[in-house]
């Protein structure tokens, strides 16, 4: 089953191309991370996902139906996380996800959503009072109060620390392990590689690559760099046989500082972006 189908998107602002022919499937059950340099058209193709945006052309389906004429029953069954909306201040963590929970027709139990998120020491505080990455927590649980079948996620670990990530990742973990469907925008590129099972690249409005983090861009079959130290310096080479050419080089001695390494999806996201029109 296909949660989201788009064919042909188009959208500019004031003649200049935002989207230019976006093609995309995002399966059902999965996580698929949209990467791309800032001004790449990753948010104004989310915003038309989730019918916030008009479209100048192309066909889209989000769980079967157009975001841009869907109604209520429709909304109720995506989940937002918003880059941080400012309302609540005033209210308590539980008091705000209570809050959000009336909007849906089966919210999940409140204090186990805050939980989820790992909020629940600070259940009881004023939004106004959490830091910058609580208030981002706050920002999931919102997001998923409803139980939504859809999750969009807009770089939703900005500005956390180290540990709030690996957190933050085990929810969209266990999210996606109970089958929800999530379309992450993020420019962290280990973000993508931990979590996602497909990304896709976009740059100037188009997709450059499409694969999964182990496969795009041809990454799996690249040539490895073969490193070590000898007599004369540093070497290098590249080469699609490492084990031979080291099993060759060694002749059973120790090779000083020996390492193998393939392009990083990061590597590999460099070069995507560095060259677009080539591989458009
Ligand atoms: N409301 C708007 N009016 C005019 N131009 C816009 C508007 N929103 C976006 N754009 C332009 O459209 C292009 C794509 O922007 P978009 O926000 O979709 O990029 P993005 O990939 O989400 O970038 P970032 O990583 O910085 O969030 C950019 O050139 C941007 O300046």
């Amino acid at each position: 089953m296909t949660a989201i189908q788009i064919r042909g998107l188009r959208k500019s602002y004031n003649e200049v191309a935002a989207v230019g022919g976006v093609d995309l499937d995002v399966r059902q059950g999965e996580v698929f991370a949209l990467l791309g340099p800032n001004g790449a058209g990753k948010t104004t193709t989310v915003e038309i996902l989730e019918g916030h945006r008009h479209r100048d052309a192309g066909d889209v389906s989000v769980l079967g139906e157009d975001p841009g004429t869907a109604g209520r029953a429709w909304r109720a069954r995506i989940g937002i996380v918003l880059q941080t909306a400012n309302d609540a201040a005033e209210l308590t963590v539980r008091e705000s996800v209570r809050h959000y929970a009336g909007y849906y027709p089966s919210p999940a139990p409140v204090d186990e959503v805050i939980e989820q998120v790992g909020l629940t020491e600070k259940a009881g505080t004023r939004v106004k009072a959490l830091s910058g990455g609580q208030r981002r927590r706050l920002d999931v649980a919102l997001g998923v109060i409803g139980r939504p079948e859809l999750v969009f996620l807009d770089e939703p670990t900005t500005g956390f620390d180290p540990e709030a990530r690996r957190q933050f990742w085990d929810l969209v973990r266990s999210l996606a392990a109970g089958g929800t469907t999530i379309l992450l925008t993020t420019h962290y590129l280990d973000e993508a590689e931990a979590l996602a099972d497909r990304v896709a690249v976009i740059a100037g409005g188009r997709i450059v690559a499409e694969g999964t983090p182990a496969t795009l861009g041809g990454r799996s079959t690249a040539k490895a760099t073969v490193s070590w130290l000898d007599e004369s310096g540093p070497r290098s080479v590249l080469t699609d046989t490492p084990t031979a050419l080291i099993a060759e080089l060694s002749q059973g001695r120790e090779l000083a500082e020996l390492t193998v390494t393939r392009p990083s999806l990061e590597d590999t996201y460099l070069e995507l972006i560095g060259r677009p029109r080539d591989l458009a």
